[in-house]
């Protein structure tokens, strides 16, 4: 709580006779600080008498004295700008303007219409306010206006949504209503936002065009009301249930003026008795707080009674006392400044108000509820099946485009606990890398299968999902495919580097024989190895028809046929020797041996039947023989007996069986010989294929030692002990 006593000004409106006023500082002895004084000087007159005892230096105090030459901006900064920052605070504020009818009260407070510059405390208020609430961002304000005019004891709302009333008698009726704890509120008076300065100017505007001004005889246009321009300002920490709500009233009262002296009549005398009357009841009250009496009589007037909390109250108050210095002002002036200094004695306690925002509140313990309730289900595992809200599903792509954003990679998803969330952001993410392929792919495509495709998918909105899900397959299906050849293509090099192996054997067997074959080279010719005569030499291995009296000039001498011939031999018996290792390492001389095997059974087999035909043979020609003699006994001998016949028959049934047995051998030799035959072929055939292979095999393996021995390179080096050519 800040307990203060009313600040008063003082502000004196220019004049062409600026007579008798001084303006001055006082320095008190007990005060370090200069005090601000202005004095009237009344001449005495020398009607009045000889001896004249009248005072005639009026002398008053004051915490600022705005001259003549005084401008609007230095006025409001003095007088306004630390009230309106307390306002910003929280506390209620009130600036008053009182003053003769003509002395500038309304310049002071609205302003004058000539230049910008003349532009008085409200205008300049609003424009302060709404650049102060620019520059605190972290707090956010609200700004209402209620613009209240009290004319002849009756409160008129000037914001009223019939405005455009062209009687004052048709806005609507500001009164008073006071709740239980004594707190004045006022019926009928409207409010409006602002969120802006030229919002708030034409609430401004609005009003004081419908402000009831008269002519008088000492003001061309004197306002004959009080108005009550007021801003309500709320303010909040953003996240913050506290608000604090304050008001600045900014009151321009109406003119106080001595009606004998104006000589107005009817209306305005009605008006001028009314204005007078409710000064008086404020100047009751202005004397009771200062005089510190029980009661003060507010409720004695609408104005006192809606000041209430800026007279004495929870207000920090500040009022201007305007003057006129002609000499025809002055006792009105004097007036003015004595009732200013009454007010100055007045203290007030200011408190912020700040109060808990019950919508905030539940706002945010909503959001908390909603938090635990997430938390809750991640922890009990109970999961929520009901369907997303639009609003949470916008909140999840909201979420999803923060996270792509975001360059760095540790960046978070900001999404709540909630599985039904996280899997509608997961599909949101999907969503878009569908997309992108698609467009990647499209952008490759040809412009013609891109026209078949927006073809297919013109009418058909689902397709492309669908499409998108066939993709995917095929993708998948691509993939095990793919790892399928893989696999087969390692079994294929394994199966390779196996047959380089074995290769890698042969040529090792084969070098071995064409080393012994270069071995006997140097043995007979007694000379280096040439591979020019190499060349002749082999020519006759391949190509059996070479002219046979021919004599290769070497550069020791000549080699003749008969050491060619020699060394031919040689030459074929390193590749016999080559033949064999080729052969012993080919798949297919197992094959051959097992047919050399079959081959040999079959071989003994027939021996075994060819012997046991031979000897059914010998065995029929003897049963033969032997019936044929008996036959010829039995002939010389007319008187054959029974055992004759019946010998004769037991060698017929005799030659039977052994004939049987000799077809049956016979037939059984003669399978033996086809299938003989059978395996003989498939070994030539499967000789003729070995040996082709290693013709060739072999012709390569002499290109390579040619090519190496051209080179020069070192064949003497050892491969797996073996010489290398
Ligand atoms: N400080 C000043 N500088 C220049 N002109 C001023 C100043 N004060 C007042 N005036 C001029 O004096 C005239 C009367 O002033 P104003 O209307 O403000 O008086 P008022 O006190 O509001 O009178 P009323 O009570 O009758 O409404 C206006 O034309 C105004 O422009």
């Amino acid at each position: 709580m800040v307990k203060e006593g009313i600040k008063i000004f003082c502000r004196v409106r220019p004049s062409s006779k600026p007579e008798n006023v001084s303006q001055f500082l006082i320095k008190s002895p007990d005060s370090p600080k200069e005090t601000h004084a202005i004095a009237f000087q009344i001449p005495k007159n020398i009607s009045d008498g000889l001896v004249n005892n009248k005072k005639d230096v009026y002398q008053f105090k004051f915490n600022q004295i705005f001259n003549s030459q005084s401008t609007q901006d230095q006025v409001f900064t003095q007088v306004a700008s630390s009230v309106i920052d307390n306002v910003i605070e929280g506390y209620n504020g009130t600036i008053f303007a009182y003053g003769q009818t003509g002395s500038g009260k309304t310049y002071t407070m609205t302003g004058g219409t000539e230049k910008y510059t003349d532009r008085g405390i409200i205008p300049r208020t609003i424009s302060y306010l709404f650049d102060y609430f620019k520059k605190k961002s972290g707090l956010i304000f609200t700004l209402h206006i209620s613009y209240m005019e009290i004319y002849n004891e009756h409160g008129y709302d000037l914001l009223s949504a019939e405005h455009e009333a062209s009687r004052l008698e048709d806005l609507p009726r500001v009164t008073l209503m006071e709740d239980s704890q004594g707190t004045i509120h006022l019926r009928n008076l409207s409010q409006h936002g602002a969120n802006t300065t030229e919002e708030a100017l034409n609430w401004l505007f609005m009003g004081d065009t419908n402000r009831v001004i008269a002519e008088t005889p000492m003001n061309m246009a004197s306002t004959r009301s009080h108005c009550i321009f007021t801003l309500h300002i709320t303010s909040r920490e953003a996240g913050s249930d506290v608000i604090k709500r304050s008001k600045l009233h900014l009151v321009d009262l109406a003119g106080s003026e001595r009606i004998g002296k104006s000589g107005i009549k009817g209306s305005l005398l009605t008006e001028a008795k009314y204005i007078n009357l409710s000064l008086h009841y404020l100047e009751q009250v202005i004397i009771s707080l200062s005089e510190k009496k029980g009661h003060i009589p507010y409720r004695n007037s609408l104005m006192t009674s809606v000041l209430r909390d800026s007279l004495g109250g929870n207000c920090m108050t500040s009022m201007v006392a305007t003057c006129s210095v002609e000499m025809s002002n002055i006792d009105e002036s004097i007036s003015t400044c004595r009732f200013a200094q009454r007010v100055a004695l007045i203290k007030n306690e200011a408190l912020v108000n700040e109060e808990l925002d019950p919508r905030a509140m539940i706002a945010r313990l909503k959001n908390q509820v909603s938090e635990l309730k997430q938390d809750l289900e991640l922890v009990t595992g109970q999961e929520r099946t009901d369907e997303l809200v639009e609003e949470e599903i916008e909140s999840c792509r909201s979420a999803v485009d923060m996270y792509l954003k975001e360059n760095d990679i540790e960046t978070q998803i900001q999404v709540s606990g909630d599985m039904r969330k996280i899997h509608y952001c997961f599909r949101i993410l999907k969503e878009k890398y569908l997309n992108s392929q698609m467009k990647t792919k499209q952008e490759t495509q040809s412009p013609q299968s891109k026209l078949n495709e927006l073809k297919l998918t013109k009418d058909e909105g689902n397709l492309q999902v669908h499409r998108m899900g066939v993709e995917s397959d095929l993708l998948t299906m691509d993939v095990t495919r793919l790892r399928g050849l893989l696999h087969q293509r390692d079994e294929e090099i394994n199966v390779i580097v196996k047959l380089l192996k074995q290769e890698k054997e042969n040529f090792a067997e084969t070098q071995r024989s064409l080393f012994i074959l270069r071995e006997k080279y140097i043995e007979a010719t007694g000379q280096q190895y040439d591979i020019k005569i190499a060349k002749k030499i082999e020519r006759p291995l391949t190509e059996p028809k070479i002219p046979t009296n021919i004599n290769i000039s070497t550069p020791r001498g000549t080699v003749s046929e008969e050491t060619i011939t020699r060394k031919r031999s040689e030459f074929s018996k390193a590749r016999q020797t080559a033949f064999d290792t080729f052969r012993r390492k080919h798949p297919q001389d197992s094959i051959l041996n097992q047919h050399n095997v079959r081959l040999n059974d079959c071989y003994t087999k027939a021996r075994v039947l060819g012997e046991k035909v031979n000897s059914s043979r010998l065995q029929v020609n003897k049963l033969k023989t032997k019936i044929q003699q008996l036959r010829v006994s039995n002939a010389v001998d007319f008187q054959a007996d029974a055992s004759a016949i019946e010998e004769e028959n037991r060698l017929r049934g005799e030659l039977e069986i052994s004939r049987i047995a000799f077809k049956c051998d016979c037939a059984l030799l003669k399978e033996l010989k086809t299938e003989i035959e059978h395996i003989q072929h498939l070994m030539e055939k499967i000789k003729v294929l070995v040996l082709k292979e290693f013709d060739s095999w072999w012709a390569e393996q002499i290109h390579t030692y040619k090519n190496s021995m051209l080179k020069g390179e070192n064949n003497h080096d050892n491969v797996n002990g073996i010489p290398r050519f």
